[in-house]
Parts: C-alpha cells; structure tokens; sequence
C-alpha cells in the first residue's frame, strides 16, 4: 500500500494529496497540462524539498514529517521513466543497463532474464545513438528495473512513440509488473494508454485530487461530466478469432457476442481485451435490427435521457455494464424514446477501439 496525505509549496503552485494506493495495482494519474501530475511522482521519489506531511510505502515511512523522517531520494526503492529516455550517451547500452544494476545491492532480477523478457538482446550490440525512440525507451525502462524498484514511476513514457510502439511498450508494462510485481503509477494525457495499462485512476486538477477509483469507473464518471470526449470502457473476454473475416469475437458478461477488426488483437484466445467505444459511434434501435451490416447489436434499458441544444445524450445498460450514447434530438423525437424503454444499441467492430 502506498499512503500519500502530502502538501508541497512550489512557489506559486500547492499540490495537496491525500489517498491509499493499492500497491498490487497499476495505477493512472490523468489531468490537464499543469495540473501537478510530475510534481506528484517528484514528491513521491523525494526531490522536492518542501514537501510536508506522510508517505507510507508497505508501511515504511519515506516521509513524516511530524516524526522527523525523510529518506532521501537515493534510499527510496523508488525508479523513474520519462517521456525521454535520458540514456547515458557515452556509455554503451550493456554500459548504461550495466550502471543501474551495479547501483543495486542486493539485485534479485536476473539480467539475461530480463533482457529476454524486455525482447532487447538484439539492440545490445547497437551503437545507442542510433537507437529509435521506442528502442531508447524500452533501455530507459530496462534501467529502471534493473535498479530493481519496488515502484516505478513512469512520467508520459509513451508521449514521444507511434502507436505501434505504444502499443509494445504496453504489453511490455503489463508483463514486467505481472512477472517483477512492482508497483507502477503511470501519466498519460491519453485515456486510452489509461484504459489500457492500468487498474485503477486518480484525476488531479490543480494540485488536489478530484477523482480516483477503478479506471472504467473514473472514465464513466469524466465522461458524464463532459470532461472527455463520452466514451463506454469495456473489458472483454476473446472468444474467438475469425481470421478468414478479419475480425475477433469477444464475450461481454460471457453471453454478448461482439466483435473487432483481428488486427486489434495481439493477445490470445480466453484472454480479455480493453477497448472502449465513443458515444457518437452509437445509434440506436427500437426493434432487433435484423438485416444490417452492423456487427455489434446490444439489447439495453435506457437509464437516463439529456436533451442538449440538437443532441441527445442517452445513459443505457446492459446488465451492469453501462453504455453513453449520443444522437440527434431529432432521431429522440421521431423514435419517442423513454426512460426504462428496452431498445437495441448497434455499432461497427471498427468502432470498438483498443488504442
Ligand atoms: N520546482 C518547481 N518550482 C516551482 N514551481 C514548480 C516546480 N515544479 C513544478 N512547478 C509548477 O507546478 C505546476 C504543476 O506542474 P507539473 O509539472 O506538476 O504539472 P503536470 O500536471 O505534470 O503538467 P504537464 O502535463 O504539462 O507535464 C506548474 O504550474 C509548474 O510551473
């Protein structure tokens, strides 16, 4: 368990803090460009100064102040990856992981394993400089293991890479905190790099935290606010691939088939998938669409109707999972939809969307 109940004073700016994070779990922080998200991590590891209050790690003090503690930087289990890899660059890669090792006492992480792990054996040879962006990052982030970390903190690491690499260095997250269990808080400005990573979320917004919960709970609650764009997360079993189609056929509540192009899927059958879909990419049926090109059609009970100036905003559910749905005020009139009406939701698998 990680307990934070900190103030910091940076000059002008307050960050406050007070909450209990599960260290079993991944964990997103989200908010707006000066929102006090890298002023958190910088706290956590120690570096600023003025932080006053608490900070519990598995029960051990990091900092408190009403006891006189403060373990400085250097003696918190604690690693750091930015959004630039910062590698040392007139070490060699062996050099530069090298380093981080050394620095570790009592390393309990096998190198070559972790090399094998990380899938970076065949850039050890490589002069660092002419490393990619995604390849630097996935060295930076070797680094940090390497220091063998209880948490690591991971400050928008994805921001510089293409979604390709994205997606990598995902998988490679989820596989390092499944094999070394280290605790990981996460930035991103990306819900879906959220969605995707992580098991639960913190919002902060001007140095205090307004949300945190599990992470498609804090998605519903932000989109219901209209702070992001509304979106449904979803967390799907796969069923089935159907290669000769293109597509995967995923289970909602083991009974609700749906289905998204294959090329989403890198994981295997009996797995689950995250993938969220926008409200707008919704519409909405009051019969069983039958003869449709639509391939993902869901019976609902509408929850809740808001009528905006030309749109319509609908809450509906499926069982316990809930859905938004936006259409035109014209379409809610001419369908003469209700509340606790039973109607269908359809959209295509394109718009089921992993990152
Ligand atoms: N060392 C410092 N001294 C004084 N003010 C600071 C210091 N570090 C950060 N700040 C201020 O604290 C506020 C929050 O900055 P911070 O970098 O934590 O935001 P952020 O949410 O990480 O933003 P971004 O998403 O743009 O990286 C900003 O107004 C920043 O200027």
């Amino acid at each position: 368990m990680l307990t934070i109940d900190i103030s910091c004073q940076l000059t002008d700016f307050n960050l406050t803090i007070n909450t209990i994070i599960n260290s079993n779990a991944i964990t997103g922080i989200y908010g707006r460009s000066g929102a006090g998200k890298t002023s958190l991590l910088r706290a956590i590891a120690g570096f600023h100064q003025t932080t006053k209050g608490c900070i519990l790690f598995d029960d051990k003090p990091w900092l408190q102040s009403s006891g006189n503690i403060l373990i400085s930087p250097e003696n918190r289990p604690v690693s750091m990856v930015f959004q630039e890899a910062r590698l040392f660059p007139h070490l060699s890669i062996s050099q530069n992981l090298r380093y981080a090792q050394k620095r570790c006492k009592n390393s309990k992480i096998h190198y070559s394993n972790l090399v094998e792990t990380m899938g970076i054996k065949p850039l050890l040879a490589k002069d660092i400089n002419t490393l990619s962006g995604g390849e630097k990052q996935r060295i930076a982030l070797a680094r940090a293991i390497l220091a063998e970390p209880k948490l690591l903190l991971l400050d928008e690491p994805l921001s510089a890479l293409d979604t390709g690499s994205r997606k990598q260095f995902i998988g490679l997250l989820r596989e390092i905190h499944k094999i070394y269990k280290i605790s990981m808080l996460f930035i991103s400005h990306q819900i879906a790099e959220i969605e995707q990573l992580t098991d639960e979320m913190m919002v902060i917004e001007h140095g205090k935290m307004t949300h945190f919960g599990k992470t498609a709970d804090v998605i519903y609650a932000l989109s219901d606010l209209g702070d992001i764009k509304e979106q449904t997360s979803l967390d799907l079993l796969i069923n089935k691939s159907l290669p000769d189609f293109g597509i995967t056929e995923l289970l909602l509540f083991n009974d609700q088939k749906l289905y998204l192009p294959s090329h989403y899927i890198a994981e295997h059958q009996k797995t689950r998938v995250r993938c969220n879909v926008m409200s707008t990419d919704i519409s909405i049926s009051v019969t069983p669409p039958s003869s449709t090109s639509l391939m993902n059609v869901i019976p609902v009970v509408i929850n809740k109707i808001v009528k905006l100036h030309n749109k319509a905003k609908l809450q509906v559910s499926y069982q316990h999972q809930r859905f938004f749905v936006t259409i035109s005020l014209y379409s809610l009139l001419s369908l003469e939809l209700d509340i606790q009406q039973q109607v269908y939701i359809q959209f295509k698998a394109s718009a089921l969307k992993t990152i």
